[in-house]
């Protein structure tokens, strides 16, 4: 039975911290996906990069972006998406085994913009891989159904257990 994990917090708790330092402190596995972070000016957001697991780094959205769409105050590039998320997952969406492992942050508006980005997460949990991904609570169509799924496993990510959490799921995923 695959690990299916998905953490699941408020903006700003530290699910992209505890992702990447998920990856980081795993050794014998090899993880594929990509993580997703603000981009700041000053003291404003002005939008957001996606960085994937090998190192590749591409501006998702922005607010000088024009889309479509658009998720809030930000145009999306669904390049990036189909682009860089993709090849990131391409691995595992063609030719997954067992014991493949995949790190996803976050299955958020922008990343779930894109239909190929939401065709290739059904891919992963059908090709039956290791699976964390984050998502926040609020309300979505998709993340919903993903929380209703008796094979994934939801985690609360809080102040209280984001430091400990990565260290708990690397040995988790270690075994
Ligand atoms: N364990 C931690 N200890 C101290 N600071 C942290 C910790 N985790 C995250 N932070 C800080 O909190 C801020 C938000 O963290 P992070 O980007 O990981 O949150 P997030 O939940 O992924 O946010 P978003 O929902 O916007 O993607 C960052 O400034 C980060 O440095």
């Amino acid at each position: 039975m695959p690990t299916r994990i998905l953490l699941e917090g408020r903006p700003g708790v530290g699910k992209t911290t505890a992702v990447r330092r998920l990856a980081s402190l795993l050794q014998t596995r090899a993880p594929v996906g990509f993580t997703t972070e603000e981009i700041r000016e000053g003291t404003a957001r002005v939008g957001f990069a996606l960085e994937t697991l090998d190192g590749r780094r591409a501006v998702l959205a922005h607010v000088a972006f024009p889309g479509p769409p658009r998720v809030g105050r930000y145009g999306v590039d669904l390049r990036v998406m189909e682009e860089l998320a993709l090849s990131a997952l391409a691995p595992l969406s063609r030719n997954a085994a067992p014991g493949d492992l995949a790190l996803v942050d976050e299955l958020g508006r922008m990343e779930l913009a894109s239909s190929a980005f939401r065709e290739a997460v059904r891919d992963l949990l059908t090709g039956g891989v290791d699976l964390v991904a984050t998502v926040q609570a609020r309300h979505d169509p998709f993340t919903d159904a993903l929380k209703r799924r008796p094979d994934i496993e939801l985690v609360r990510v809080t102040a209280q257990n984001r430091d400990a959490l990565p260290r708990e799921l690397a040995a988790r995923l270690e075994t």
